[in-house]
């Protein structure tokens, strides 16, 4: 595997998936296979999640390990090819990603969407340029349409989760104060309508995320109705796809709640985290026997170990 960007970079999800819960079993299986390579971390915006567990899976793999908040620690980067360079930026993105592949066998890179122009955040500049850039393999840890590392562990935590062979999944929307990216829940519904699952989206009107990444499941604005006899449930904010970035007043009430978990199949709850407790999520269900959170968190290294593994071998 020499680039892990959505799920059209893997060919059997079921497979990957299936190894990344092998490693969980067997974390240090594989400690020969990163010794002497290393992982160059480069981050745009904040990250606990995927900067630590991809940090451990590369060490659980004996790789070295360099992380960057290029935000914040780097040059101010430029991206636009033919710029004059006389304003704040400092440094290009072609002389930036391709001295990171000097010091790096694989690179991870963050770059949240502007949400402000739909079309340049689809394009996946930044992200694309790194891959174009830096001459190695690339992962990404959340770009501005995709998040796949985190699906990669929503998936592996169903199927260990599940308690039958085909259970229906709800991805329902959450209210939130600010506009989010739509990349959580784009990528978790291109990964859901591959796997062995009954899925299903619940948003209010206006939320409609892009069909790019929804063929194939059932979407509804009934979030009652799509709750009934729920398996699992992924709770999850994002802005409109169009008009791009808005958040339409209401809707406080999608939150959810125990009550609505009565209608459910005893449902799981999932959420990528970091999360608004009271806001996209209610106390009593983060702190109740249904949240699978933090154990979706877990999972995070197995997911990322998964890729790295495969990127090392050359897959
Ligand atoms: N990587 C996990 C989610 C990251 C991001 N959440 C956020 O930016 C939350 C910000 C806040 O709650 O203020 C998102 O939804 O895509
Ligand atoms: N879920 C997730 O990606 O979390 P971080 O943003 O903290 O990495």
């Amino acid at each position: 595997m020499k680039l892990f960007s959505s799920v059209h970079d893997v060919t059997d999800i079921n497979a990957l998936a299936k190894e990344a819960l092998e490693l969980k079993r067997n974390p240090y299986s594989h400690t020969h296979l990163g010794k002497n390579k290393t992982l160059a971390l480069v981050f745009m915006n904040p990250s606990l999640r995927t900067r630590m567990s991809t940090q451990k899976a590369a060490m659980n793999l004996g790789m070295n390990v360099m992380v960057l908040n290029i935000d914040k620690e780097g040059w101010a980067l430029e991206l636009k090819d033919g710029a004059v360079m006389n304003g704040t930026t400092v440094e290009h993105i072609r002389e930036a990603a391709a001295v990171m592949g000097e010091y790096a066998d694989i690179i991870g890179v963050r770059s949240f969407p502007g949400l402000k122009d739909r079309e340049l955040d689809y394009s996946e500049d930044i992200f694309n340029k790194f891959v174009k850039y830096c001459g190695v393999p690339v992962v990404s840890l959340e770009s501005a349409t995709r998040h796949p590392l985190q699906s990669l562990a929503d998936l592996v935590t169903i199927e260990e989760l599940k308690t039958k062979a085909y259970p229906k999944v709800v991805l329902t929307w959450a209210p939130h104060v600010k506009a989010l990216p739509q990349a959580v829940p784009n990528s978790f519904a291109e990964w859901m309508c591959r796997a062995d699952a009954d899925f299903i989206i619940a948003h209010p009107e206006g939320y409609a995320l892009s069909t790019e990444f929804t063929r194939g499941a059932a979407i509804t604005h009934n979030q009652e109705a799509a709750l009934a006899d729920a398996d699992f449930i992924y709770v999850k904010n994002w802005s409109a796809y169009e008009p791009y970035g808005k958040v339409m007043p209401g809707n406080e009430d999608w939150m959810l709640t125990n009550e609505k978990l009565r209608a459910t199949n005893n449902a799981k709850v999932m959420h990528c985290l970091p999360v608004r407790r009271n806001l996209e999520l209610s106390d009593e269900i983060l702190d109740g026997p249904n949240a699978v959170v933090v154990h979706e968190a877990g999972n995070r290294v197995w997911a990322a170990q998964a890729v790295l593994k495969r990127m090392l071998e050359g897959s």
